[in-house]
C-alpha cells in the first residue's frame, strides 16, 4: 500500500448507523496471501444480476490470477444527492441491494453509509471502509493468530473506469488515492473498451486488475428501467425478490424526478430518450 494516510479521519455516519461485517471471514485460508475486501459502489436502481455477476467475476480472477484472498464484498449505494437520472430513493435501492445479497454469494454485504447521507466521494467512501475494517473491527488473522490488514479495492465496470480520463469527474488526489493506496478491479463492459478506460491511468497499473467478460451480457439498471415504464417483464435479469420487491412497490413506473445529469453521467444518459429503447427492442415492442 502506497501510504496508510486517509484523505480524512473524521468520519460522520448517519442516524443509528452500524457496519456490517456479519459475513467477513476474519480467519484468513492462505497465511501467505493478502486479504482483501472487494467495495462497489454505483447507484443500483436496480441492482441487477450483472452487479452481482462482478463479485463472482473478481473472485474467479484473484483465485486464478493473484496472490489475494478475498474476505468480503460489499454494495455501496451512493447517496440520493447524487441526482442521478433515474436514481430512486436511497431506502428502496438499500432494500433492493439486501434482497439480491442476501439471496446470492454469502459473502456479499450492504453498507448504508454513503446511501444515508450526503454524497460522499468515491476516495472517501474507501477510506471509510478501511477505516472501518482495519482500525475499528482490527483486520483479519491468519489460523497461528498472526494478524493481518486487510486492502480495500475497488471493483467497477469499464465505463466507471473510463469516467476517470474525462476531466472534471474526478480529482487527480483522489485517482492517486484510489489507485494508488487502494487498487481496483475493472469488469470489462460491453460498449466501454478496456484500453480506452485505462490509457491515461498507467502510473497505476500495478495496481489495475482487469477482468474480461468472457460471456458477453450487457444488461443495465437503465434497461431495465425503461422495461419497467413499458410494463415489459425484468424476470431473469434481476434476482426474483428484486424483482418481486419492485412490483410491490410499484417502482420504476414513472420517469425520475431527478433529471439533472453529472458529468461522470455522459453518454450514459438515455433514460429520457427513445434512443435506447428503439436501439434495443424489437419494433413490434416498442410502445412509443
Ligand atoms: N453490465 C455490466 N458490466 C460490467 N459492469 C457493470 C455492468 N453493469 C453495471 N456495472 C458496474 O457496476 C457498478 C455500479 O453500476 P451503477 O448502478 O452505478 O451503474 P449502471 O448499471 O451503469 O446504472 P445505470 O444504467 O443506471 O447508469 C459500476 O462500476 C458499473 O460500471
Ligand atoms: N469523484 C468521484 O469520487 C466520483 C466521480 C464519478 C463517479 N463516482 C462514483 O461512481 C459510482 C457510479 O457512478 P455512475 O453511476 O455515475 O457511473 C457512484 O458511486 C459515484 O459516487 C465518484
Amino acid at each position: 500500500m502506497a501510504s496508510n494516510i486517509h484523505l480524512t479521519e473524521s468520519f460522520t455516519n448517519p442516524p443509528d448507523y452500524s457496519f456490517p461485517h456479519h459475513r467477513i471471514s476474519r480467519t484468513m485460508r492462505d497465511p501467505q496471501k493478502t486479504p482483501i475486501v472487494l467495495v462497489a459502489c454505483g447507484s443500483f436502481s436496480p441492482v441487477t444480476y450483472l452487479h452481482l455477476r462482478m463479485f463472482e467475476m473478481a473472485k474467479d480472477y484473484v483465485r486464478q490470477n493473484t496472490d489475494f484472498e478475498i474476505i468480503g464484498g460489499y454494495l455501496s449505494p451512493v447517496s440520493d444527492m447524487y441526482k442521478k437520472p433515474g436514481l430512486l430513493s436511497a431506502r428502496h435501492r438499500v432494500n433492493m441491494c439486501t434482497l439480491a445479497a442476501e439471496e446470492s454469494a454469502n459473502w456479499l454485504m450492504v453498507d448504508t453509509w454513503e446511501a444515508f447521507q450526503s454524497y460522499q466521494r468515491t476516495a472517501i467512501v474507501l477510506d471509510h471502509f478501511d477505516h472501518e475494517i482495519n482500525t475499528v473491527l482490527g483486520g483479519v488473522y491468519t489460523e497461528d493468530g498472526e494478524h493481518r490488514n486487510v486492502r480495500v479495492m475497488l471493483l467497477a465496470g469499464s465505463d466507471l473506469i473510463s469516467t476517470m480520463s474525462e476531466p472534471g469527474v474526478w480529482s487527480y488526489a483522489d485517482l492517486d488515492h484510489i489507485l494508488g493506496r487502494y487498487g481496483t478491479f475493472i469488469v470489462e463492459r460491453a460498449g466501454s473498451g478496456m484500453d480506452q478506460a485505462t490509457d491515461s491511468l498507467a502510473k497505476w497499473r500495478h495496481n489495475i486488475y482487469l477482468i474480461s467478460q468472457l460471456i458477453q451480457n450487457d444488461v443495465s439498471s437503465t434497461k431495465v428501467r425503461l422495461f419497467l415504464r413499458r410494463g415489459l417483464s425484468v424476470r431473469y435479469l434481476l434476482p426474483n425478490p428484486v424483482v418481486d420487491y419492485i412490483e410491490q412497490n410499484g417502482l420504476y413506473l414513472e420517469e425520475s424526478p431527478n433529471t439533472s445529469t453529472t458529468n461522470s453521467e455522459k453518454g450514459k444518459d438515455r433514460d429520457s430518450t427513445n434512443t435506447l429503447l428503439k436501439k434495443d427492442l424489437p419494433a413490434q415492442q416498442q410502445v412509443c
